[in-house]
């Protein structure tokens, strides 16, 4: 690995040259393989598999070697994440900050590891808002969010700045700023290729703005967690030092284990509870964290005076839903009623929008008007189906999610690996000669991957078109989980 000279002399003047030397060494090894498991979705079954705990995620896990992820149907059903190690540290500051339900963005949130990981471990009951600014990833960000299952999430595709909009709005704000990569030479040669002291430079001041634009979204007592994966204080301990001085914020300090390894403050002077990962010290890429609390109060909260519900979001409140659309019959939304489970109905608003039914949560139903208003919202809650013709066909992300759809209401056939594979290119499956006619739920190890129509002959395979797997072949050596 060529290593940019001007990154070589600050790192190991940061570091010191003992240290550095280790650093150096490790930047040489392959990156360990990691995964989180979706465990409100698959319990894995530890006898069957031996993998090394990430030591500060309940589901994080080590593989031994890399699988071949594209080809392994669980991976596509949403079962697990494949997420760099160090990364899932998040994980510490909602275990010790975060014991209510809260109101969460996840600010610069694609492809959406932190934001899965996040849905998993947040107290039950709280919103998750996954934000990201380029059009094309907020719909990877989509797709994996979608995929993970968890009914509680909206997704924007908004510019930090556009958050400015909603004063007081959240409890706690993840920034995983863009920064310049530092953290991730091992793993990907481009990063290495990009970086620059330039580079650097535009990065701590392009992080500066981004927290300029958003700390007003933050309640006062919220918390912000700041994260990079770079190694460089300028983009770390500086800013960190800058949000404090230019917010008046509150740093917060993490208990840990002392054998999990993790560096503190590379500045000297004054330590500040913030936390490096090393790779020669722990096992995962470069990531740093801090998490910091508002303590002044910079604006109202705009659900206390803007979202005075119109008379008309009053009525959709009694009714428990939008009127249905013109293009929605009443018999419809009653279909779609029957796919969920009765127990959620209550806790879930059936809303519909052109030719779309969607379930989303009453108790956040003000929130999401205020965020529609403001925000380019491209997805929230669960969509349950879409009408086409006289015909209500279930979407995809209700064979997806984990709590919504009711047991037993669809058929399903479980499927072999092969035909897995066939379903997810958005092939033409063909069923057993005992499937019944009408939508399928296609089971791969018990686990949802989706529905068909079965038409008799033939089965229409409804897996969104855009998610396909493109590659036509299959690798010689297939390892999945
Ligand atoms: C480090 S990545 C986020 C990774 C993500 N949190 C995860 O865990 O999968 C930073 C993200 O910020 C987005 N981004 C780039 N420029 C931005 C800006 N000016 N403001 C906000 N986000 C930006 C990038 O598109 C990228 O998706």
């Amino acid at each position: 690995m060529n290593l940019p000279a001007s990154f070589v002399d600050y790192t190991r003047a940061l570091l010191g040259n003992e240290e550095y030397e280790k650093f150096a060494v490790a930047l040489q090894q392959d990156p360990p393989v990691s995964i989180r498991i979706n465990n409100r979705k698959w319990m894995m079954n530890h006898d069957d598999y031996s993998l090394k705990k990430v030591l500060w995620a309940s589901e994080g896990y080590y593989l031994d070697e890399r699988l071949t992820f594209t080809f392994d149907p669980l991976f596509h059903a949403g079962c697990y994440y494949v997420q760099e190690a160090s990364s899932m540290f998040v994980e510490q500051i909602l275990r010790q900050y975060a014991k209510e339900p809260v109101i969460m963005l996840d600010l610069c949130a694609a492809p959406g590891g932190k934001s899965t990981h996040l849905r998993s471990i947040l107290p039950e009951g709280s919103l998750l808002v996954a934000n990201e600014v380029i059009r094309n990833r907020s719909q990877i960000l989509a797709e994996n969010l979608t995929k993970w299952g968890h009914p509680d999430v909206i997704v924007t595709n908004n510019d930090p700045s556009d958050y400015l909009r909603l004063p007081s709005f959240f409890d706690i704000i993840l920034t995983d700023v863009p920064c310049s990569g530092e953290g991730m030479f091992r793993k990907d040669p481009v990063a290495i290729e990009e970086w620059s002291l330039e580079n650097v430079e535009i990065c701590w001041q392009r992080q500066r703005r981004i927290i300029s634009d958003i700390w007003a979204s933050l309640k006062p007592g919220g918390i912000l967690i700041y994260s990079t994966c770079t190694y460089n204080t300028k983009e770390d301990e500086e800013n960190v030092h800058w949000i404090r001085e230019e917010f008046g914020a509150e740093l917060l300090s993490l208990d840990i284990p002392a054998e999990w390894n993790i560096t503190g403050d590379l500045l000297g002077g004054e330590k500040l509870p913030v936390y490096h990962f090393l790779p020669h010290k722990t096992k995962g890429e470069g990531f740093f964290l801090a998490a910091l609390r508002k303590t002044r109060s910079d604006g109202e909260s705009i659900l206390n005076h803007d979202i005075v519900k119109s008379k008309n979001q009053k009525k959709k409140d009694k009714r428990g839903g939008t009127p249905s659309s013109f293009l929605i019959s009443r018999e419809n939304l009653k279909i779609a009623e029957n796919w969920l489970r009765k127990d959620i109905l209550d806790k879930y608003v059936l809303t519909t929008e052109d030719t779309t039914i969607c379930a989303f949560s009453r108790q956040y139903q003000n929130e999401l008007a205020v965020l529609k208003q403001n925000l380019r919202v491209i997805q929230a809650g669960t969509t349950v189906g879409e009408v086409k013709g006289k015909d209500l066909i279930p979407a995809h992300a209700l064979a997806m999610s984990t709590s919504i759809l009711r047991q037993g209401v669809f058929v399903t056939e479980e499927v072999t690996y092969e035909q897995a594979i066939f379903y997810l290119r958005k092939e033409a499956i063909t069923l057993s000669v005992t499937a019944p006619r009408g939508y399928i739920l296609l089971t791969y190890r018990n686990i949802p991957l989706g529905f068909v129509k079965n038409i008799g002959n033939r089965a229409n395979n409804l897996y969104p078109q855009e998610w396909r797997i493109r590659s036509g072949y299959l690798p010689e050596e297939i390892k999945t989980l």
